[in-house]
């Protein structure tokens, strides 16, 4: 303390100075300590400036996911003492990839539980936090901020010591080999947003192409066009053809269009990007800002592109999006080899208008000077007559390719893909009733007449607990029937509580109803001969393109443990659809035209209404005219009645006039008859004419 004393003192001076001096002193001191800390500071940040190299990464692009997933494996990161935890799946590495720092509740005892979304917590340090990490002999200073620029979005800064940026380079290269290695087994979706910014929404297990059930050849053009494509960039450069390719998939709903481009966009690897054009927000501008930002290698999918089309007031007459019969003939001579004509009758509903896309914006963004190369583009639609024919040339929609309902071999294919074969390697049987022998004959009537003892004695021995003794096994033993030998006590969780029940128990439990036996997740696999009889019979009650693939699916999927019903009851189950579509399109009939008549009287009402209203106000229009004249008549009586007095009064004065000129005349008459000369008198006024003007 006298040491600190000693070495402050002679700083402030001694005792006998001003207070005023020492107070003085204590600022200089102190301005002096925060000089000398902000150069040391900016001296800090230079030496930074000039020796380091920075790289930023933006959550926007590719890298920043490579790294974050890099980052997730390093130690350094994980042992972050100022972090956030977060649940959320924002990027494509969380919830997938990012296991190595999160952590969830893994002794869960229902962890087992099939289906059971588990909640990973992230641990992830704080942004603005530095962190060192070290790196092939480098130390690298990693930064996760926030841009100012209003996004919000984040960045990644990465800032290393070093003479060139080899080491930065490595690192990312790294980063994304080891995304990709997790990444193979799984496509990324991404979807647009309204700020014309792509969104990592999903990351899906690829689809094998032998899932997909389309006629030969099909898939397989589809594959290597796309293949072919990828590797033909010089062969387009050299020839100054833009280096894009577009797909359009149209037919009927649920035939395979999205299942094909998920299942393509597996076998090149490539992720998705998905703009849907019925969005509301959807604009020209956006959809340019979209294509423009999509990566060199991806599968841009446009879906329901017909219902981009909307009578949306940016867009006249002409570009509807639904040409005339004359246009839809001229596109259907387009010369390309895969383009089957639809021939679905044309509908005339009503496109809603939602969005202020218009046919030229679109086909700018497709292939104007904006849009990205190297994209693979996919477009669906469910209503071909419905697209412009501007869309469908060359260049933006090479390919064409129509999907239609399931054909007989489609639907034989579909059911052997569906059910497994002894023939298959690894066969998986599901969701056995596992443990329960089923019984091989009916329940004996004294099971039957006994099952609800047997419940109630089932509860009360669950409400009691366990008390296992000789008895029971004695029981379980003396029972020798069909019911006691239809539960097996060696199985695993439900045998073993019917096990524990039939110890305490004074009556055995009923056996396992038939329809609870049937019920199974999966079948056992059917022998090579087994299957393709199945698969024929099923078939050959299912019609030609009647159906969609989605609905056979459909149907298989409710039969996916009975192979043999599926075959034998299919006919039943055409004949139960069509039914069923009957009835739905009566019930529709039947609200349309309801829909029409109320339509039809409302129009009725509304016309009625306006020729009440018109009516009226000719009506008025006519009392009013009336009033008009009528106080026009009044006010022109009023003033002939006016101009009337007046002129009498007028005359009366004349007269009055004349007679005293007369007075006068006499009296000067007298004078004049003595002077012998005579003068005539005057008119006293002017006559006023009136017209009528109401005539
Ligand atoms: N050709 C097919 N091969 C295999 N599965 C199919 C096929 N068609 C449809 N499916 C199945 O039907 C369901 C719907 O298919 P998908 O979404 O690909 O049809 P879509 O033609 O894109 O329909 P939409 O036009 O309504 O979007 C999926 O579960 C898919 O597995």
């Amino acid at each position: 303390m006298d040491a600190l004393k000693s070495l402050v003192q002679p700083l402030v001076g001694g005792g006998g100075g001003s207070s005023m001096i020492d107070g003085m002193k204590l600022v200089v001191l102190g301005g002096t300590v925060e000089t000398a800390r902000r150069v040391a500071s900016s001296g800090w940040s230079h030496f930074i400036n000039s020796f380091f190299l920075t790289a930023h990464f933006s959550e926007e692009d590719y890298p920043y996911d490579w790294l974050m997933l890099w980052l997730s494996r390093r130690p350094e990161w994980q042992r972050s003492r100022e972090f956030e935890t977060t649940t959320r799946t924002s990027t494509p590495g969380f919830g997938t990839r990012l296991a190595d720092n999160s952590f969830g509740d893994d002794d869960d005892e229902n962890e087992d539980i099939p289906g059971k979304v588990k909640t990973r917590v992230v641990f992830q340090p704080t942004a603005n936090t530095t962190h060192t990490i070290y790196y092939r002999g480098h130390w690298l200073r990693v930064r996760r901020g926030r841009k100012n620029d209003g996004s919000g979005s984040e960045t990644l800064s990465i800032s290393v010591v070093a003479r060139n940026n080899s080491i930065l380079k490595q690192l990312v290269l790294q980063a994304k080999k080891e995304y990709e290695a997790e990444a193979v087994h799984r496509i990324q979706i991404y979807f647009a947003d309204s700020h014309g910014c792509w969104r990592w929404t999903d990351s899906r297990h690829k689809r094998p192409m032998s899932s997909i059930v389309l006629n030969p050849g099909v898939k397989e053009m589809l594959l290597s066009d796309t293949k072919d494509f990828l590797k033909s960039e010089k062969w387009y450069a050299d020839r100054g053809i833009p280096f894009r390719r577009g797909y359009l998939l149209h037919g009927v709903p649920g035939s395979g269009k999205s299942s094909l481009i998920h299942a393509i966009a597996g076998e090149l690897m490539l992720d998705i990007y998905v703009v849907s054009l019925s969005s509301s927000w959807i604009s020209d501008g956006t959809l340019t800002t979209l294509m423009g930002r999509v990566p060199a290698r991806c599968i841009v999918l446009l879906e329901d592109l017909d219902a981009a089309f909307t009578r949306s007031t940016s867009r006249d007459d002409e570009s509807t999006g639904s040409p005339d019969s004359s246009k839809t003939a001229t596109v259907s001579n387009e010369p390309t080899d895969f383009h089957l004509r639809s021939s679905r009758r044309h509908r005339t509903e009503h496109l809603s208008d939602v969005n202020t896309l218009s046919l030229s914006g679109l086909l700018n963004a497709l292939d104007g000077v904006a849009a990205s190369e190297g994209r693979i583009l996919f477009a669906t639609t469910n209503h071909l007559e419905r697209l412009d024919p501007a869309l469908s040339r060359p260049g933006r929609m090479d390919v064409w390719v129509e999907f239609r309902n399931a054909s007989k071999w489609q639907a034989e294919l579909l059911f052997r893909n569906f059910f497994p074969s002894t023939d298959d390697d690894n066969v998986v049987i599901e969701g056995e009733l596992e443990g329960i022998e089923l019984p091989t004959k009916p329940p004996s009537p004294t099971t039957e007449s006994t099952s609800g003892a047997s419940t109630l004695s089932s509860m009360f021995s669950s409400f009691a607990g366990q008390s296992t003794n000789a008895s029971s096994v004695s029981l379980s033993s003396c029972a020798g029937t069909a019911a006691s030998s239809s539960v097996s006590t060696s199985g695993k969780a439900p045998s073993t509580r019917a096990g524990d029940g039939l110890k305490n128990q004074a009556y055995l439990p009923p056996s396992v109803e038939e329809e609870i036996a049937a019920f199974k997740h999966s079948s056992p696999p059917l022998d090579g001969n087994t299957l393709s009889k199945l698969a024929k019979d099923f078939a050959d009650s299912i019609p030609d393109e009647e159906f969609s693939v989605a609905a056979l699916q459909g149907y298989l999927l409710k039969n996916k443990s009975r192979p043999e019903d599926a075959a034998h009851n299919a006919a039943a189950w055409v004949v139960s659809e069509r039914e069923m579509r009957e009835r739905l399109k009566k019930e529709r009939e039947l609200k349309e035209k309801q829909a029409r008549e109320k339509r039809r009287k409302e129009l009725l009402e509304k016309a009625e209404e306006k020729k009440k209203a018109e009516e009226e106000a000719s009506k008025k229009a006519l009392e009013a005219e009336k009033n008009k004249t009528e106080e026009k008549a009044k006010r022109e009586a009023e003033e002939t009645a006016a101009a009337e007095a007046e002129l009498k009064q007028l005359q009366n004065e004349a007269a009055l006039d004349t007679a005293t000129a007369e007075n006068k005349d006499s009296d000067s008459e007298s004078d004049v008859s003595s002077s012998g000369t005579s003068t005539p008198a005057e008119p006293a006024a002017t006559w006023v004419k009136i017209e009528d003007s109401s005539n």
